[in-house]
């Protein structure tokens, strides 16, 4: 049975040290929600509050409107994944998966059955004899989740799961973990600090700094409408270029970047106060570059080309002297030379605008 998951200004201190002041989030029911930010946002610390590790200084924590902040560990039918495997040395694939079960007194056909049929689900029944030290690091962690998922747990949390896995293994893992997942159905909280793992496994992430959620979205919206230049720099890659919002011919927002090259913006009227302009900030990712006629947008020069074989990058100095990153797909273009003057546009429609101060998102609300 999967469960929905609320936190109810949650605050959470260490000592006098306040490290969540009063969050709230909903979780859904089946999904597979990411909490993701840098070193030291909370991320764990939150974790650890769902697991029944952590005390709660304030707000409560619901399992399907259920408070929970007072159910000891045990109590709570979760499932847990970490960096390091923690699985039994001595106990072979087949015994660490049937441990859970043989501790909540399965009786043996049940047992045996269930044991199959997770190690078929995370396609390690062939190593089912084995002993965890003659498995690679993949194989492990296939084994901790098969061990945290065999006791239909209410809540699957993982920390970091594939942090000790080589490149190439997480991309597989992480493919993997997404498929059983949605096979299982539970609900799902996942931390990590790497954002394209974020991207690759969630329904919905949670950006976080500093025990503060920035924004909450699929990674679609988070990617293409970040809430502050927080968010929009966290994930991705982008080109952050001070502009100048103002009134058009017919009333319009038109966002003036340089000296040469002017941009309608549907939607950003309300924005500009009676003066009629307002300074801003502007997100630009290098996609969202297009190279364009001489006269059709921000003129810079080509500093340096990189070609990566399915994209080719080219770091642009705009008449600033502020450099931008743009990629251009390999097979539709020649390299440009170094060197070369060019003019940069911006594809319709996705550019994000920030006020100044780079913290709210002028486009909130506008259709992706
Ligand atoms: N037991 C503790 N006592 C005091 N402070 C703690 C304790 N555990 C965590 N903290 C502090 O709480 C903050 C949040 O830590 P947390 O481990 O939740 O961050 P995180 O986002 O999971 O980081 P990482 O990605 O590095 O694991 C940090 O500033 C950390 O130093």
């Amino acid at each position: 049975m999967s469960v929905a998951i609320s936190f109810k200004d949650i605050v959470k201190k260490y000592g006098d040290t306040t490290v969540i002041p009063e969050l709230s989030l909903d979780i859904q029911k089946g999904e597979f929600f990411t909490l993701l930010g840098p070193s030291g946002c909370g991320k764990t610390t939150l974790l650890r509050m769902v697991a029944g590790f952590n005390s709660i200084e304030g707000g409560n924590l619901g399992f399907n409107n259920k408070v929970m902040n007072n159910v000891p560990p045990g109590k709570r039918n979760i499932g847990m994944v970490f960096q390091n495997y923690a699985i039994f040395p001595h106990l072979s694939v087949s015994e660490n998966v049937a441990f859970g079960l043989q501790n909540r007194k399965v009786a043996k056909g049940e047992l045996q059955r269930r044991v199959e049929e997770i190690l078929d689900t995370v396609q390690i029944e062939v190593y089912k004899d084995r002993m965890p030290k003659n498995l690679s690091g993949g194989q492990q962690q296939r084994v901790a989740l098969a061990r945290a998922i065999v006791i239909n747990p209410d809540v699957l949390l993982m920390d970091e799961p594939l942090s000790n896995l080589d490149a190439q293994l997480r991309v597989d893992m992480r493919n993997a973990i997404k498929r059983i997942q949605r096979e299982v159905g539970i609900t799902t909280v996942y931390v990590t600090h790497d954002q394209e793992e974020a991207m690759a496994v969630s329904d919905r992430i949670a950006v976080m700094k500093s025990g503060i959620i920035q924004q909450v979205g699929t990674p679609r919206d988070i990617y293409q409408r970040p809430a502050n230049l927080f968010v929009a720099t966290f994930i991705g890659r982008t080109n952050v270029i001070e502009a100048k919002l103002e009134s058009g011919a017919e009333g319009e927002a038109v966002l003036h970047i340089g000296s040469s090259y002017s941009l309608a913006v549907p939607g950003l009227q309300a924005e500009l106060k009676s003066s009629g302009t307002a300074a801003v900030k502007i997100s630009v990712r290098p996609e969202e570059f297009v190279l364009a006629e001489e006269g059709a947008g921000l003129t810079g020069t080509v500093v340096n080309n990189i070609f990566l074989g399915l994209s080719t990058h080219l770091v642009v100095a705009l008449e600033n002297g502020q450099e931008v990153e743009i990629i251009q797909q390999s097979a539709t273009t020649e390299v440009v030379d170094i060197g070369r003057k060019v003019t940069l546009a911006i594809l319709p429609g996705t550019v994000n605008v920030y006020d100044a101060a780079g913290e709210r998102n002028l486009n909130r609300g506008l259709d992706l």
